[in-house]
């Protein structure tokens, strides 16, 4: 491989017309070839705008972006916006033929020249994507989910160096977006395709992406690999994307029996055990809400909420008291 950054943003900043806050503050970036990039943030943090900028949609006001060492040219400089060796699905899958066959939408992506390979490029993306079975199927006739995937083949079919997805799975329920999700890194595998997906969903960055940029504000605030980032997260914001912590203050946190200095104290729900003790059991169990293989148990004491794992289905009634065992705690 060679030594020239695969996809690299350098200096790349964007400002929107009206706001001077809005968009992506000035940014250096490598993605990895082969590797799922996830970017992840709360609304408004630059995601999209990043995502754009990389394939080429938007212009950047200052820096450049380069895909194997070459310019990306955005729309000031191209008639027709985004890199050739791309492709990018959004949540919209508003360039699908909805009155044509499944079929008829992927095979029109090839061209015409050599049927033979036409027809079987199309059934071999039919069936990676599990969608052999609706190939005779209009299009309009098909749920989100089904479209979605529709949307990810006709992408991918054309054998793009790097397919970018704006939250691509939102609109689909759990079990489809995990399928999809499970499809997707099996073709990254298998191909070597580069990915880049922008997501809400601390649950799909987790289990999806080799690689985790976090933003902030339109600033990359922390990036690397995501069970690193999930254990030991360098910033209380990071924390709180990646998982439905309990954030203390330091005050809270003391009348919690523990000592710090820090201003924030984060304890993810599974790094507590409840016991029953003979004294002390402070806590006031406020609720037992079932998580399908898990109960999230709902704890108060002294006007502060803890939120504990439980798989001891059961166990725990409302109106109980119980005591706390805490194994972990990050400090802010
Ligand atoms: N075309 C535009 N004109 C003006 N401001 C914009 C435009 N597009 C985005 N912005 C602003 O730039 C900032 C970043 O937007 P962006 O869409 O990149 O965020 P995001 O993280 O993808 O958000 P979301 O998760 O809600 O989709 C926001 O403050 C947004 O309001």
């Amino acid at each position: 491989m060679s030594d020239t950054p695969f996809l690299q943003a350098i200096s790349v900043a964007k400002t929107y017309p009206g706001s001077q806050t809005s968009g992506l503050k000035t940014t250096d970036l490598t993605i990895t070839q082969g590797k799922i990039t996830a970017i992840i943030g709360e609304s408004g943090s630059g995601k999209s705008t990043l995502l754009k900028l990389l394939y080429g949609l938007l212009s950047p006001d200052s820096g450049e972006v380069r895909f194997k060492g070459e310019r990306v040219w955005g729309p000031n400089e191209k008639l027709i916006p985004g890199h050739d060796a791309m492709k990018m699905v959004a949540q919209q899958t508003d360039d699908l033929n909805l009155y044509a066959k499944v079929w008829d939408n992927i095979a029109i992506m090839l061209p015409s020249t050599d049927l033979k390979a036409k027809t079987e490029k199309t059934e071999n993306i039919l069936k990676q994507l599990r969608l052999t079975n609706l190939a005779g199927k209009q299009v309009a006739n098909l749920s989100g989910g089904e479209k979605q995937r529709l949307a990810i083949a006709r992408a991918i079919i054309v054998n793009p160096e790097i397919l970018l997805l704006d939250e691509p799975f939102n609109q689909v329920d759990t079990s489809f977006r995990e399928g999809l999700q499970h499809d997707i890194r099996q073709i990254v595998k298998d191909t070597g395709l580069t990915v880049i997906i922008v997501s809400h969903d601390p649950a799909e960055v987790l289990s999806m992406a080799d690689e985790l940029l976090v933003l902030k504000d339109g600033e990359i605030l922390e990036s690397g690999n995501p069970k690193t980032m999930y254990q030991n997260p360098a910033n209380l914001y990071t924390a709180r994307l990646l998982t439905n912590c309990t954030v203390l203050t330091r005050d809270e946190a003391k009348a919690c029996g523990l000592k710090t200095r820090a201003e924030h104290v984060v304890i993810y729900p599974e790094w507590i055990e409840t016991v029953k003790t003979w004294t002390n059991n402070d806590w006031e169990i406020k609720q037992v809400l079932f998580k399908g293989c898990y109960e999230d148990l709902l704890l108060e004491h002294k006007g502060i909420t803890i939120r504990v794992l439980n798989d001891q289905f059961g166990k725990y009634t409302e109106g109980t008291r119980i005591n706390l065992k805490l194994h972990r705690w990050l400090e802010y």
